[in-house]
């Protein structure tokens, strides 16, 4: 193995910015730890001449990462660009032809071509890495594919993306719109190029059906992932699930069932004491069950400039010691084939709803709910507008598909105005 490993970085934003920076501030470290000397060869973005604060003179340029991904002085390539297809893509495919290891923190990328990355890897005994894209800073494929290895894994959950979990904290804590907390995400450096992405749950969607790979050894299906955003989720919501003792999560949860693999990325109430409702701000927290280690939860920093790139060198460390793990933490040819299940394992439903202020109504909503099989646990009527109320109920547990019957059956009734809200409660 050579003394020196060279690093071709594509994509110099928050995240390439964040690794030059600890390449080129922690040289001596890394090296005491690694064995070698780990050097930037070239580097590349969309725009030369841009103050980034941090020097690149000594680095070669190159306009196109395609290139830069198969020059000769490059044994790893670093890609931080973003994007599921377009130059990321290529220039991950080149590097892997080339038997160049890869490190990216991409989870669009990997989400919609995570297998036939993985597979190219091998073919060209490479490695491709990708601790940053999960949880950002929080080591969580490390744990999953090396610390866990051992077990069967029973459920993952997390709140993984930054974005979403600050806007409905800020929502909630600091009173704040919005567009108000929207702004000071993005600020701090949380949001996608594309920040729908985020708040469509889409990102936090692309990085469960990553760990679902790992944690039941399937091929990568995003497809599959049930999703929906925080767009839904209202203040009054958030009051009232707070006022219950809950606060509201954009939360994935993935699990193996006997009907399939289940994978939802949805708004959730948690309760409010427990780790996750806990979470404030742009923190993530992954959650992880195991047959034999019982409940792990990791939580960290998911987002930003030093998490992300801390995640990103990691990975150029694993592969300066030479550690050479499979990208799903098992041969790409052996992930197996998942029947996505739709996620009805029994839960708590929480339902906000207006009624018609008018004799009967509450009766005829508990009968639909009765005659769907689905019980009530809590219910109140909480204010009172000039001939409609505003109504909250909470279910003991139940099936999705129960739910949905009990709720087109309230529709049915004509005492409903606006159409029910309904959170699943999460055990955790
Ligand atoms: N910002 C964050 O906190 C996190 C970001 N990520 C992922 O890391 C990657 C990079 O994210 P950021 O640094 O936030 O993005 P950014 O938008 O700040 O930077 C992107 C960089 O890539 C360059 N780039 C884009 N398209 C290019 C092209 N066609 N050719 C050459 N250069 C190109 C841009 O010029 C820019 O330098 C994305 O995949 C993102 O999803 C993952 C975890 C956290
Ligand atoms: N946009 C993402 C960045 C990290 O993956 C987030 O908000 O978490
Ligand atoms: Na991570």
């Amino acid at each position: 193995m050579s003394q020196l490993l060279r690093l071709g970085i594509a994509g110099l934003g928050t995240v390439g910015t964040g690794v030059v920076k600890i390449v080129r501030q922690k040289a001596p470290l890394l090296t005491e730890r690694s064995g070698r000397s780990i050097e930037i060869s070239a580097v590349s973005a969309r725009t030369r001449d841009k103050d980034r604060g941090v020097n690149l003179s000594s680095y070669a340029w190159e306009d196109d990462p395609v290139a830069l991904a198969t020059r000769e002085d490059v044994d790893v390539f670093v890609e931080l660009m973003g994007g599921s297809d377009g130059p990321a893509k290529a220039a991950v495919e080149a590097a892997l032809k080339a038997g160049k290891d890869v490190v990216t923190a991409n989870k669009a990328m990997l989400a919609h071509h995570g297998q036939a990355l993985a597979a190219l890897a091998e073919a060209h005994g490479a490695v491709l890495r990708f601790e940053a894209a999960v949880a950002g800073g929080i080591p969580v494929i490390k744990a999953l594919t090396e610390g866990l290895a051992g077990n069967d894994i029973e459920r993952v959950m997390g709140v993984m993306n930054g974005t979403c979990n600050y806007i409905l904290t800020r929502m909630e804590d600091g009173g704040l719109t919005y567009d108000e907390a929207f702004a000071e995400a993005d600020a701090l450096g949380f949001l996608e190029a594309d920040p729908q992405l985020d708040v469509g749950g889409i990102d936090a969607g692309h990085k469960l059906s990553l760990l679902s790979s790992i944690a039941f050894g399937t091929q990568v299906n995003f497809d599959a992932v049930e999703l929906e955003g925080i767009g839904s989720v209202t203040i009054e919501d958030i009051r009232q699930a707070a006022d219950m003792g809950f606060r509201i999560k954009l939360l994935g949860v993935a699990r193996m069932t006997g009907r399939g693999l289940e994978q939802s990325m949805a708004p959730c109430l948690v309760p409010a004491n427990s780790p996750l409702g806990q979470l404030q701000g742009g923190t993530n927290m992954v959650v992880i069950e195991g047959d034999q280690v019982g409940q792990i939860v990791m939580r960290g920093a998911g987002a930003g400039e030093g998490p992300t790139a801390s995640a990103v060198m990691g990975d150029v460390m694993d592969v300066a010691r030479g550690l050479r793990v499979s990208t799903f933490g098992r041969p790409a040819a052996s992930l197996v084939e998942a029947v996505p299940a739709r996620a009805s394992t029994p839960a708590p439903y929480y339902l906000r709803m207006t009624l018609a202020d008018k004799p009967g109504a509450l009766a005829k909503v508990a009968t639909a709910l009765g005659e769907a099989g689905v019980s009530i646990n809590r219910m109140r009527q909480y204010g009172h507008n000039d001939d409609s109320a505003p109504v909250l109920i909470v279910t003991h547990k139940t099936t999705r598909n129960a739910l949905d019957q009990a709720l087109a059956a309230m529709e049915a009734t004509g005492v409903v105005i606006t159409a029910p809200v309904a959170l699943r409660i999460e055990e955790v």
